[in-house]
């Protein structure tokens, strides 16, 4: 797919700059370990009340022990809030990029603390997960709901708190990575290339929250975290086959399971799917990790180290392709998301854009969207105690 950034843009050129009502603008992350003393509190803040088996944690504290017990989150998120500090500069938008994380410093309720001494009065979050889910999202939700309670419970009155609706198929998050698997195709040797697979990749979770994901009426048909992930994979396929000329065969994978063997989960691994491939006689695979928005830990593990490792024992070739990370294409996409929610804030009618079949997303989780096993309280829903 060829970098036409106007026909990409969703934006109407006469729009102005704009973020009101938004004064500013947080990217809310999960947050890693920055060396090795790091990692066993991190675990400690990931995993309190979450149930998750002793050996799974020990076994997680080693990939990043491995790593220096350093994780590329941190790393990754810098280099993000750099290129869209860049990218609103460049295109004259006045709205300060503010940084917090769910688990480890800087501690979202330290940055919201800060960001109501800066005098701001409405916040737009930007998760860096694309995907409705419990995990990805609502979990988000509380984490913001909690971190307003405790400004509260120290006499601050808190901002509003918004949170931008799923970018999964933006043209900004997809077409970076379609050209990321295309980069990853021409890495295998040229003669198992026209037969190789695409494995597209996410994080696995239990299938009773796969099946709740999403809007409340939208349950029953499996979830929306199968079916944005279904969405974006058949993208990448096509705009790969119309570059290449070939169709490479696809499925949608997991990893990075965790929890009790007995709860069901989603399948197949991307480990049983690379030997279930090669067994079946494919040259070649391309694993491409839809599911998250950087190369961290689960990426560079889970991926690049675990996954790899099985395939080379099989002996198949197997490349994998970038996350969008810091691309300047999804700068400019979020840009367009903050300018495209502010203007409906304001009364307006913006163009939504969306790639793919199931359209834009909604801007505001409803009652019951990807429920937690415990009610808690959640913010920047319709179910939000803030105002
Ligand atoms: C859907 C999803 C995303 C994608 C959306 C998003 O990005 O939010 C994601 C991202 C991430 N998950 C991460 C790390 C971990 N996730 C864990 C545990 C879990 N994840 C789950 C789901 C997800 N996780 C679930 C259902 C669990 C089990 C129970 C629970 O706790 O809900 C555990 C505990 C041990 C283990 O079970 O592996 C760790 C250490 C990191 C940081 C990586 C780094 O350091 O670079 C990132 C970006
Ligand atoms: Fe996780």
């Amino acid at each position: 797919m060829s970098e036409q950034p106007a026909q990409h843009s969703c934006s109407t050129g006469a729009m102005p700059a704009s973020a009101a009502p938004y004064d500013a603008l947080l990217l809310l992350s999960f947050g890693g370990p920055e060396g090795p003393d790091d990692v066993v509190p991190f675990l400690e803040n990931v995993t309190r009340g979450r149930g998750i088996p002793r050996e799974r944690l020990k076994e997680v504290g080693q990939h990043y022990f491995l790593f220096g017990g350093v994780s590329p989150i941190n790393e990754q998120n810098r280099q993000l809030l750099r290129a869209l500090r860049e990218d609103f500069a460049a295109h004259g938008l006045d709205l300060p990029v503010y940084w917090g994380n769910r688990n480890w410093a800087p501690y979202l309720t330290d940055t919201l603390r800060q960001v109501a001494a800066d005098g701001h009065r409405r916040v737009l979050t930007l998760a860096t997960s694309a995907y409705a889910s419990y995990s990805g999202c609502r979990q988000y939700r509380e984490n913001l709901a909690d971190a307003l309670a405790a400004l509260r419970g120290e006499g601050i009155e808190p901002p509003r708190v918004d949170k931008l609706r799923h970018y999964f198929n933006h043209p900004g998050f997809v077409r970076p990575m379609v050209d990321a698997t295309l980069a990853a195709l021409g890495e295998l040797p040229e003669e198992v290339r026209a037969g190789a697979h695409l494995a597209f990749t996410t994080h696995s979770i239990p299938t009773a929250a796969a099946d709740t994901s999403g809007p409340a009426e939208g349950h029953g048909d499996g979830g929306a975290y199968v079916a944005q992930h279904l969405d974006v994979a058949a993208l990448i396929a096509e705009a790969v086959r119309e570059e290449t000329g070939t169709p490479h065969p696809w499925r949608l994978v997991y990893q990075s399971r965790s929890g009790a063997p007995h709860i069901p989960w989603l399948e197949p691994d991307i480990c049983d799917h690379l030997t279930e491939l090669h067994a079946a006689g494919a040259p070649a695979a391309v694993m491409v990790p839809i599911g998250f928005v950087s190369d961290h830990m689960e990426v560079k593990y889970d991926l690049d180290t675990d996954a790899a490792t099985r395939a080379a024992e099989l002996g198949l070739p197997v490349t994998r392709a970038a996350t969008v990370g810091a691309d300047p294409r999804f700068a400019a996409a979020v840009r367009e998301l903050v300018l495209e929610r502010a203007a409906t804030e304001r009364g307006e009618h913006p163009r939504r854009c969306a790639l793919g079949t199931l359209g834009p997303s909604h801007d505001l989780c409803p009652v019951g969207c990807c429920p937690a096993r415990a009610p808690r309280p959640a913010a920047a829903g319709a179910d939000s105690p803030y105002a």
